[in-house]
């Protein structure tokens, strides 16, 4: 009787901890177990099913396996059904297709459509996983899009077989034909690893610059076009002689000279889309391989600035720091680089001159194909040599000052004028000084309602006179800062051998 109360003080302690500790599992149990629970039903009951059931099924998803690129197979399927759905499906979504003119419709999420081939049907539906967000609510749900199929065992060898193989040629006919070209950039905005499936954001690609409206020597722009023409037509070349298809361009001169302008002319011309690539954004070589990698087919990889945005040395700094010379403001700048690269990654993060150099030609550079990457630089003396031999930039190209056939192009694009008499003084004008073409288009834009194309002709002409009378002053500046110089040393020299002959 003694020991009664302390047993039953003991119990209770016991059951109260055992309780503590239930209601602790349970609290965990009931956080975790829905999803699992639903999975494992889940996983169960497609067993069982698939035991009974006739049906075969195939699941076509976004991202397959370790996922460094969107499915092809995916996207072809999606704009198979994309075309074939919308007269059966109920449920569609709309965006916006080329030149932004019509909407394309496709399926919307777990929409169901029929589709019949040879007398076969097959079902279809578009789905998605959604994986529960992490207990600390630290990444948002990622979404995990597919499509399945579903058919009879009877037809299994010609679905696998023949539909397949429709649905992925017609896809990818659709793509083409639907296809709106994008321009795309690596900016650094925000950036969630997990959530955004892609580093590169795009927008759609509208620029209306086209090879008949660029200035240039009639003969050197023929040439670009072939260029560019051939190597687009030349899969099988590239694959006979073993190169990765793809072809270099370096575009170099003066500001103004129309490098980007040419740049959208490619892309139009053959129609491609466009990486806009700032490599000042970029953490490391790393990164750099994974944009790379997400690249598509039929693009162009444009560096703009190569000059500016990667040192020789493997260092990178901005333009600005570049063109102020002055040596406060440099040692400012450094300073400035070197506190914002500690602040990303403790300064070990950079691209360096090899990265790009692998970038451009190594293993990696392959996959795609049918790719261009183009360099823009004022200044092409400053490039490592290294990284403009053939075979990584294989076309040098010189965008330079506006010759008079140049002036004629935008003459007739921007004034519809053929011929006219002040063509005869602009021409000789243009002989004696340097003008860009951005200078010259810039002169022959009408600034009023008013201006009609003499007028515009005028300006340039007087703009042409600036220039030269500018000119003139810089040239004799220098020949007075010369002559000056001239001056000094001789006498310096008279001085010297003054104190000379006074020693003797
Ligand atoms: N060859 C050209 N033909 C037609 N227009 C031109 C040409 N060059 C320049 N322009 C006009 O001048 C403007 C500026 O040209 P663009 O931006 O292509 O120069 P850039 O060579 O890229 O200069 P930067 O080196 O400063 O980047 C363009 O909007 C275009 O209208
Ligand atoms: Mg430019």
């Amino acid at each position: 009787m003694e020991m009664m109360p302390s047993t039953m003080a003991e119990m209770w302690t016991k059951m109260g901890s055992t309780i503590a500790s239930f209601m602790f599992i349970w609290a965990i149990f009931r956080q975790y177990c829905p999803y699992e629970l639903r999975r494992y039903f889940e996983k169960y009951t497609h067993t069982i099913m698939g035991y009974f059931s006739p049906y075969i099924k195939i699941s076509i998803h976004e991202f397959a396996g370790d996922r460094l690129k969107r499915s092809e197979a995916y996207a072809a399927v999606e704009a198979y059904l994309s075309a074939n759905s919308s007269k059966t499906a109920r449920r569609l979504k709309a965006e916006m297709g080329k030149d932004s003119t019509n909407l394309v419709l496709s399926m919307d999420e777990y929409e169901k459509v029929t589709d019949e081939f040879r007398g076969a049907k097959v079902w279809w539906v578009a789905s998605k996983v959604v994986s529960p967000s992490r207990p600390m609510g630290y990444y948002p749900e990622q979404e995990k899009r597919y499509y399945r199929l579903t058919f009879h065992k009877r037809y299994r060898e010609m679905i696998t077989g023949a539909y397949l193989e429709h649905v992925v040629k017609e896809g990818k006919e659709i793509r083409v034909r639907n296809r709106q070209r994008k321009l795309y950039t690596n900016s650094p905005g925000y950036k969630w690893p997990s959530y955004k499936q892609t580093m590169w954001s795009h927008i759609v690609f509208e620029h209306p610059a086209t090879f008949e409206t660029m200035a240039m020597e009639p003969n050197k722009k023929k040439e670009i076009i072939e260029d560019l023409v051939t190597f687009s037509q030349s899969k099988e070349f590239y694959a006979r002689i073993g190169k990765a298809w793809k072809r270099g361009y370096l575009l170099y001169g003066p500001p103004g000279t129309g490098k980007s302008t040419m740049i959208a002319a490619m892309a139009n011309l053959l129609n491609y889309d466009v990486y806009d690539l700032e490599l000042t954004a970029v953490k490391d070589n790393t990164e750099l391989r994974k944009l790379l990698i997400e690249t598509t087919s039929k693009s162009i990889i444009v560096i703009e600035d190569i000059d500016c945005s990667l040192d020789l040395t493997g260092q990178r700094k901005k333009k600005s720091g570049k063109a102020m010379g002055d040596e406060e403001k440099e040692k400012m700048e450094k300073e400035r680089r070197e506190a914002k690269e500690e602040s990303n990654n403790g300064g070990s993060s950079k691209v360096t001159l090899s990265g790009l150099l692998n970038f451009i030609d190594g293993l990696w550079s392959a996959c795609g194909g049918e790719r261009l990457i183009v360099f823009t630089t004022n200044y092409v003396e400053k490039l490592d040599p290294a990284l403009i031999r053939r075979g990584r930039m294989d076309k040098h190209i010189e965008l330079s000052y506006c010759s008079f056939e140049g002036f004629k192009v935008l003459a007739k694009n921007y004034l519809k004028l053929e011929t006219h008499p002040l063509f005869d003084t602009i021409d000789r004008l243009m002989r004696e000084v340097d003008i860009t073409p951005a200078d010259v288009a810039e002169s022959l834009m009408p600034k009023s309602p008013l201006d009609n194309a003499e007028k515009c002709l005028c300006s340039l002409i007087q703009a042409l006179e600036d220039a030269k009378a500018e000119a003139a002053n810089k040239v004799a500046e220098q020949e007075e800062t010369s002559s000056n110089q001239n001056e000094d040393h001789a006498t310096a020299a008279m001085d010297h051998e003054n104190s000379a002959s006074e020693n003797a």
